[in-house]
């Protein structure tokens, strides 16, 4: 048993199955558990249940205060999705029969240029904040466009309904598309300097700033390094996408004849740290990996999008094989799904089409990827130090999951062990399965 040295109170006492991931162990099942969270929204003591009366006596809670899970109940770590395009929830399931350089002039640009008009990003952010904590996303790191005001109402949005997020404003000073839906590179770096002063001037808790050149494409030389600059100068996250398609890699190739790799292009412009998140690498070689591997930056996943724009997949056993941090993203509305439960089917099956591919593959198992959804975000987002897994001293993010809910996915034909359960809900479950969803403690799902 642990307990943290804490002169907090205990605000909560929660008695039943804990399934989570640790460095070491995909997953750790912990059942009959007693998990106290106090005032601070902090795991202060994991114990026995068992061990109730000694527990109630040295942390300070009645034993009667107890919530005892049901049988087909388990509490999760919240999953963390490290990319997702919140302008891009309003047109996810559809748009998805152009490769990306097309899809993005044809359906994305247009589409994040209304987002000038807050109260369409208002609504639009209201509903994918909402969509995602409900299927239980207690992380998300956000793409928001380039409008500075809208991106800051995605910050307030997050804020207000208890997501935690690292929200970004877009920067793009190149786009040949659509004509008002870019910046000038001067324009693009002062309006992040603003976002990034407003939003932490807001001091909201669990929301924070994150640079975003939206990819090497859209962004000019001398702007990449101003935001490598920034992001230095303030110590923030920073994301993008890096070698999602073979065509897009080659553009890039192109455009920075100076540069080894596409990889080089961020490492030369100071946006390789390791608070950095980039989304695909479908296409890196293992010398851009050991890049990565060096300067601590992390892959975000995102299998559906790969699949869906026809874009490549990645290999995530090499990638784990080069010690590179990677965690699971939607990356709406490239994919079609903003649930993290899509992300960790789709992530399976990619796995199992390069097994077809070539039979000594070494397929994740479904304890790895529910680890790469859970710790595996918070260590891609630089964040595991607070949330990821069940740790005394962590920030209590967490989803109480009921296999058996009411009208739910899912037919249980006998008692099962807690591992087929989280089993069962990874492949079948759904939002009607997440009956409760709890971020630094809070209670977010049901929404008051
Ligand atoms: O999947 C993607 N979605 C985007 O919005 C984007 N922008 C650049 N590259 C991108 N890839
Ligand atoms: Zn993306």
């Amino acid at each position: 048993e642990r307990e943290r040295e804490t002169n907090t109170t205990i605000a909560h006492v929660y008695r039943g199955t804990f399934v989570h991931s640790t460095p070491h162990t995909a997953l750790q099942i912990l059942e009959d558990a007693l998990l106290g969270v106090d005032t601070e929204g902090k795991i202060a003591f994991i114990g026995k249940g068992e061990e109730l009366n000694k527990l109630s006596q040295s942390c300070g809670f009645s034993p009667s205060e107890v919530i005892q899970l049901a049988q087909h109940e388990f509490f999760m770590p919240g999953m963390v999705d490290t990319h997702i395009h919140a302008p891009q929830y309003s047109y996810a399931g559809t748009a998805l029969d152009l490769p990306l350089l097309q899809w993005l002039n044809t359906y994305t640009f247009p589409v994040e240029s209304r987002f000038k008009d807050l109260e369409f990003a208002r609504s639009v952010y209201t509903q994918v904040v909402k969509r995602t904590l409900r299927n239980g996303t207690t992380t998300a790191c956000y793409f928001a466009t380039i409008h500075t005001d809208a991106s800051l109402l995605l910050g307030k949005i997050t804020n207000d309904f208890g997501q935690r997020a690292l929200v970004g404003k877009v920067c793009m000073d190149i786009n040949n598309a659509v004509k008002h839906y870019k910046e000038t590179s001067e324009e693009s770096q002062e309006e992040t300097c603003r976002f990034i002063a407003e939003l932490l001037k807001k001091k909201y808790p669990l929301v924070k700033p994150v640079v975003t050149p939206r990819f090497a494409l859209s962004c000019s030389a001398d702007l990449l390094e101003q935001l490598g600059a920034i992001a230095k100068n303030n110590n923030l996250h920073i994301q993008s996408h890096i070698s999602e398609t073979i065509e897009e890699v080659n553009v890039v190739k192109k455009l920075f004849p100076d540069s080894e790799s596409y990889t080089d292009v961020y490492l030369k412009h100071n946006l390789l740290t390791d608070k950095t998140v980039m989304a695909h690498g479908c296409h890196l070689t293992d010398e851009e990996l050991a890049l990565f591997r060096e300067t601590g930056a992390s892959l975000s996943h995102c299998p559906n999008s790969n699949i869906s724009l026809c874009s490549g997949m990645l290999n995530v056993r090499n990638v784990l094989n080069h010690k590179v941090k990677l965690g699971l993203g939607t990356d709406v509305a490239g994919g079609y799904s903003a649930s993290m439960l899509d992300a960790v089917r789709r992530t399976l099956d990619t796995s199992k089409v390069l097994t077809i591919q070539e039979p000594d593959y070494c397929t994740l198992s479904f304890e790895e990827v529910f680890r790469l959804a859970t710790l595996g975000g918070s260590q891609a987002l630089s964040m595991d130090d607070h949330t990821g897994n069940f740790e005394v001293g962590k920030d209590f993010d967490a989803l109480r999951v009921n296999v058996a809910a009411p009208e739910g996915p899912i037919d249980l034909v006998q008692v099962d062990e807690p591992k087929i359960l989280l089993e069962k809900f990874l492949n079948l479950g759904d939002d009607r399965n997440i009956v409760e969803v709890y971020v630094a403690g809070r209670k977010v799902v049901p929404f008051e």
